[in-house]
């Protein structure tokens, strides 16, 4: 057994291959009509329409015949490289089970794509159509969701299968069941957010050529599958993941395949990336970071060189810069500190978290780099000052989790339409801390709008579009038993330190990939803490577990295999992280614009109070005509009511009168005195009555006329207060367009004011 000393030196291998609301009616009195007509008011005016968007989420369950619900399916991007079909020949499982022929092995989706809240239909290449329900039958529900924006393009069932048994013990999937999988694609991938799993790889190192003995572990016969094998296999253990590199596997290969397209998108999308090697101690791990770290180096500077070089992309300024940290017995240290390299102990950095949960560690050094030499420099210094120490496992054995981060930085200036402005509105300077850029001048207007022979200069609104995007490698400390390592003293403390927070790393996973909401403990360790903002789901993550194919370390193997099955269910959703900058100009206008929006606004709410107080009045008073106008009819009844009796007093005394000038004829005959008298006195009483009848005819007209004028007084106010009302209506609904089409117009044109 080796005697553990830490040192500090160079572990860094030769760089490998670069690449890349009607109740009963009130009687009608003057209050019930006001009641009445109060109730007709128009109601407020501020009602808010909320829109919310829908997530359609279904699960997919057992098809009666064919579907395997035994172990969860992850959900698949499409950015994630379609694996072939697997080949007849190769159906034979060896983990016991026999895929039937009938199984089908790649679907694709029928065109257009028939979905809806409760099935998915699929095209089987072999058996035809299979509609996939909702509702699990199983009871665990296979959860995806289905974006329908997304999903309103071809998806494709690329991997097909493959989630299906992926990252599981197979043994019991193949058995009864075919085997079955299926990934709906996002059409876009540029704009929207990229929600997939954790892509997770197996690579099983090789063995010195003095290692004759049997294998525990090797390639499966189906793809991307590991077997157990040899004389102790009782359980026929087998495993799927998204790849699984066997002993004569490259570096390179796993980066072209597990890794590239993570670099591509920080470059090119600026989301997040994060990669992590994991496994017992002496797997491959360092060394295959360290191949990993030199191919992602020579892409990015092949993507910076392409953005800097394309003829349409002068304006576009890159920054490359490195940071590297280690995490060595839950001290944070900083590996580019000099102080360290000058055998300074250096202080612990500290792990600081904003109101966002952004995780930053103030005064970790920063390179900006501007070549890969340079970059793989810096690595070799980092590496320099890594904590090692010699184990009976491993003479270099890293005793600390290493964070290798690089940065990249991009500004690219645009028009207030996002159109791409000529290369000298942009002035650039570069110095050790990296790119300043500054948008200055005019733009031109290429549209073709020509003006004196030339092309048209004109002041454009202009915006500065600024990508910061970071791709972490994590090197983990390597598991270890001392009953293997044969460690004591320091060294046994390290690894029981590096074994705690490797268990925290393992049990986040866990809670993620359940995706059951609730605390998940990322304080536990300042592994998890450091990495929470990717496992938290802003970046896109792969995870490399090494192996040895040892038979000596086959349940060490075993439980790197099942912390890669767990990694497998966590899913990410990395966004692109821009920041948008608006030149000077443009934001004195928005903010000119904003405050002349903010008076419009507080204009039209005052008018709009003004307008609904005397809509109000106006209402109030057309209750009163209407009250009034009551009153005056009651009148007019009465009125008639008089007049009808007058009429009929007229028609009697009209009798009467016609009774005495009968009499008044034979008043010569009756020359009785008496009777005389009596003739005399009806002929007063007749007068009396005539000139009764003059004055009730006289004051019926007066009062027909005055009630017709009062009439006509009403019949007016009441239209105009009904004119008035319709004209503030009319006042009060243009107002209202105006202000939604200023609010409209600041929506469309968001203004991000820094
Ligand atoms: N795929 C491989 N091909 C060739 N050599 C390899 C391979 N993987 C590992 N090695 C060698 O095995 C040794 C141990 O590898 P490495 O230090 O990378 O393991 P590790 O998993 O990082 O160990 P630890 O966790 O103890 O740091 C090194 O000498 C390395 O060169």
């Amino acid at each position: 057994m080796n005697t553990p000393t830490t040192t500090r030196k160079s572990h860094l291998p030769t760089p490998g291959r670069v690449s890349l609301n009607n109740g009963d009616q009130p009687s009608a009195t003057p209050r019930n009509v006001r009641k009445s007509m109060m109730s007709q008011l128009p109601a407020p005016l501020s009602s808010t329409a909320h829109s919310t968007s829908k997530i359609l989420q279904s699960s997919i369950a057992n098809s009666p015949n064919k579907l395997n619900t035994n172990t969860p399916i992850r959900k698949q991007s499409k950015l994630q490289a379609p694996s072939p079909s697997l080949p007849k020949s190769e159906r034979k499982c060896s983990a016991g089970g026999t895929i039937p022929e009938s199984a089908p092995t790649a679907l694709q989706l029928t065109s257009p794509l028939s979905v809806d809240d409760r099935t998915v239909k699929i095209n089987n290449k072999q058996s035809g159509e299979i509609t996939l329900q909702r509702s699990s039958l199983s009871g665990k529900s296979i959860g995806y969701t289905l974006n329908p924006k997304r999903s309103s393009s071809s998806g494709t069932v690329g991997k097909a299968a493959a989630r299906k048994g992926t990252g599981s013990v197979l043994k019991n999937n193949y058995r009864n069941s075919k085997m079955l999988s299926l990934s709906l694609s996002a059409s876009s991938s540029t704009e929207t957010d990229i929600e997939e799993a954790v892509k997770v790889c197996v690579r099983i190192r090789p063995l010195p050529d003095c290692h004759s003995e049997q294998r525990a572990w090797s390639t499966g016969s189906i793809e991307q599958t590991i077997v157990r094998t040899g004389p102790d296999n009782n359980d026929n253990h087998s495993y799927r993941f998204d790849n699984v590199f066997g002993e004569e596997a490259t570096t390179d290969q796993v980066y072209d395949t597990m890794v590239q397209d993570i670099v591509s998108s920080v470059c090119r999308q600026g989301r997040n990336g994060t990669v992590f090697t994991y496994g017992q101690t002496s797997t491959g791990k360092t060394y295959t970071m360290h191949g990993i770290i030199s191919s992602a180096a020579r892409d990015i500077f092949n993507f910076s060189e392409e953005d800097r070089s394309d003829r349409d992309r002068k304006y576009l300024l890159t920054c490359v810069k490195v940071s590297c940290m280690e995490l060595y017995n839950e001290d944070l240290r900083d590996l580019l500190d000099r102080g360290i390299a000058g055998g300074d102990s250096s202080s612990g950095l500290a792990i600081k978290e904003d109101r966002r949960g952004n995780v930053q560690i103030p005064n970790l050094t920063e390179r900006v780099v501007k070549s890969v030499e340079e970059l793989l420099a810096v690595l070799s210094e980092a590496d320099n000052n890594r904590t090692v120490g010699s184990t009976a496992m491993n003479e270099r054995s890293s005793r600390s989790h290493t964070i290798f981060r690089i940065t990249y930085e991009k500004k690219e200036a645009r028009d207030i339409c996002g159109k791409r402005v000529q290369s000298r509105s942009v002035v650039s300077s570069e110095n050790d801390t990296g790119v300043e850029c500054t948008l200055e001048g005019l733009m031109e207007d290429d549209s073709g709008d020509k003006e004196n022979g030339g092309l048209r200069v004109k002041k454009t609104s202009k915006k500065m579009v600024t990508t910061v995007s970071t791709l972490n490698l994590v090197d983990l400390a390597g598991s270890e038993s001392v009953r293997h390592t044969g460690a004591t003293g320091d060294r046994q403390k390290e690894g029981g330190k590096i074994n705690q927070s490797l268990l925290t790393l393992s049990t986040v996973l866990v809670k993620l990939g359940k995706r059951e909401p609730g605390h998940i403990n990322y304080r536990d360790s300042k592994l998890t803490r450091i990495l929470k903002p990717s496992l938290a789901g802003n970046a896109r993550m792969a995870a490399i577990c090494c192996i040895t194919p040892l038979m000596q370390f086959q349940e060490e193997s075993k439980s790197t295999l099942d912390f890669a099955s767990r990694t497998m269910l966590v899913t990410t959703n990395a966004s692109r992280n821009e920041t948008v900058e608006y030149d000077d100009a443009l934001v004195g206008n928005f903010e000119k614009e904003i405050e002349r929006l903010k008076t419009e606004t507080a204009n039209a709410e005052k008018g709009q109070q003004k307008l609904a107080l005397s809509l109000q009045e106006s209402t109030e008073q057309i209750v009163c005509l209407m009250a009034s106008i009551e009153i005056e009819k009651s009148k007019v009844s009465n009125l008639e009511k008089q007049n009808y009796e007058f009429m009929m007093q007229v028609e009697e005394l009209t009798l009467l009168n016609e009774e005495l000038k009968a009499v008044e004829k034979t008043k010569s005959i009756y020359t009785d005195t008496a009777l005389l008298k009596s003739l005399e006195d009806l002929k007063a009483q007749n007068e009396n009555l005539q000139k009764k009848i003059h004055q009730l005819v006289e004051e019926k007209s007066h009062l027909e006329f005055r009630l017709m004028r009062e009439v006509n007084k009403a019949e007016k106010r009441k239209d105009a207060a009904l004119e008035k009302r319709k004209r503030f209506k009319n006042k009060l609904g243009d107002m209202k367009a105006r202000l939604r089409e200023d609010i409209a117009g600041t929506v469309s044109h968001p203004i991000v004011v820094d």
